[in-house]
């Protein structure tokens, strides 16, 4: 078959030069609309500057949900602002802490047990309980490196549920609104994908004490999220919870206090706690016998779970450069185990530096006057 372009307005067959004029048409209106859209992207980029690290979120919440095997993904409909959100979940499986990782805080796991994971878990047999009304607030509060983010995240892990990890910079936008309707997506997220826990680490920094120097976009967002919470409450049959975690409980908003009615102080460890601590840091290293764990706990007072983790690593590791020094006289192949004298220098090395911090005081339980 041939093909035949013709003069639209005379009918005849067109000469080479209209051909060519045609085809040169066609290619000048192709780049002139490639570089139009380019400008017109390039122009909704500096508009909304977010957009790439959207679609990455959008990406990777989209990921997280298929591993969280909630169904098909289509039919939870999730908004934008709810797959913003949902970039943060936190999946069960993936998480490295469990109980047996955290050391000397057994009444607080327990009590964690029974108010929280059991609920969750037994669901049909708490139902028929008319008086019990699930907990939808619950504040970690203690001072810095004492395990209440490992607790939280043990607590997510157990309970086998969603875990929505709040950023505080991820819900204060710049835009006017945007910040309303992402505090709105973690209340709903939560809902489509319950049972559910949403985490607010540092919470007196993202709900502290309303003040006139809010900004008004700020304290909007702080509403929203406060009448959101609210609704929780009141729904007996919902399985959302929100827990907190604070430094500096006294910095929170005694409204906000008041939607977390189990407060468990997560303090500083005692010689015990300290002692367990120890060997749960050290469970995976080899110890000389020398090695005295709770003679060790008795020196190290004043010492958080964090500090304890950090001078084991320092006894560790001293142990290993020592190991490369001899190296160079005599060709030694195995590291020795950990000595009582490694951990004694590394404790000392510690305290002094500690002897210079500011000493931390700690109320032992966050009082709320009505
Ligand atoms: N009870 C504990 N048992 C075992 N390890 C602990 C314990 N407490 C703290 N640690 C160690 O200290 C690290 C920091 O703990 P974590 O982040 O849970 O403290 P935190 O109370 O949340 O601190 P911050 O308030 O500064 O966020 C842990 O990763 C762990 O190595």
């Amino acid at each position: 078959m041939k093909l035949e372009i013709t003069d639209i307005e005379t009918g005849d067959p067109a000469s080479r030069a209209q051909i060519f004029n045609l085809v040169v048409r066609i290619i000048c209106t192709g780049a002139a609309g490639y570089f139009l859209y380019k400008y017109v992207d390039k122009l909704i980029n500096i508009v909304d500057p977010t957009k790439k690290q959207k679609k990455a979120s959008e990406e990777k919440a989209q990921e997280l949900l298929k591993q969280l095997g909630k169904g098909n993904i289509k039919d939870l409909k999730l908004t934008e602002y709810e797959l913003n959100i949902a970039s943060q979940l936190i999946i069960p499986k993936d998480i490295p802490v469990s109980w047996r990782h955290i050391g000397g805080l057994n009444d607080i796991i327990e009590q964690i047990k029974e108010t929280i994971i059991l609920p969750f878990h037994r669901r049909d047999i708490f139902k028929q309980c008319k008086l019990f009304m699930p907990p939808k607030g619950i504040l970690l509060y203690g001072p810095p490196g004492c395990g209440k983010t490992m607790i939280a995240k043990a607590t997510a892990k157990e309970a086998g549920c969603t875990f929505i990890n709040i950023e505080v910079q991820q819900l204060t936008d710049k835009w006017y609104g945007e910040s309303q309707k992402l505090a709105a997506a973690v209340f709903s997220l939560a809902h489509k994908l319950q049972p559910a826990i949403i985490f607010i680490d540092e919470i007196d920094v993202f709900l502290q004490m309303r003040s006139d120097r809010d900004h008004e976009v700020t304290a909007m967002m702080k509403a929203t999220f406060m009448s959101l919470w609210d609704g929780l409450s009141s729904d007996n049959e919902s399985q959302v919870m929100v827990m907190g975690a604070t430094n500096r409980p006294r910095q929170i908003d005694q409204a906000i206090l008041r939607r977390m009615p189990i407060r468990l102080n997560v303090p500083m460890p005692d010689v015990q706690q300290r002692a367990k601590i120890l060997e749960i840091v050290l469970a995976a290293e080899r110890l000389d016998p020398t090695v005295n764990l709770s003679e060790l706990a008795i020196t190290l007072n004043g010492f958080s779970g964090s500090d304890i983790g950090e001078m084991c690593r320092h006894a560790s590791v001293a142990r290993v450069h020592e190991h490369l020094k001899s190296e160079r006289d005599s060709e030694m192949a195995e590291l020795r185990a950990i000595h009582m004298e490694d951990l004694e220098k590394a404790s000392k090395v510690m305290q002094k530096s500690k002897c210079s911090e500011v000493p931390y005081l700690f109320p032992q339980s966050v009082e709320i006057s009505e």
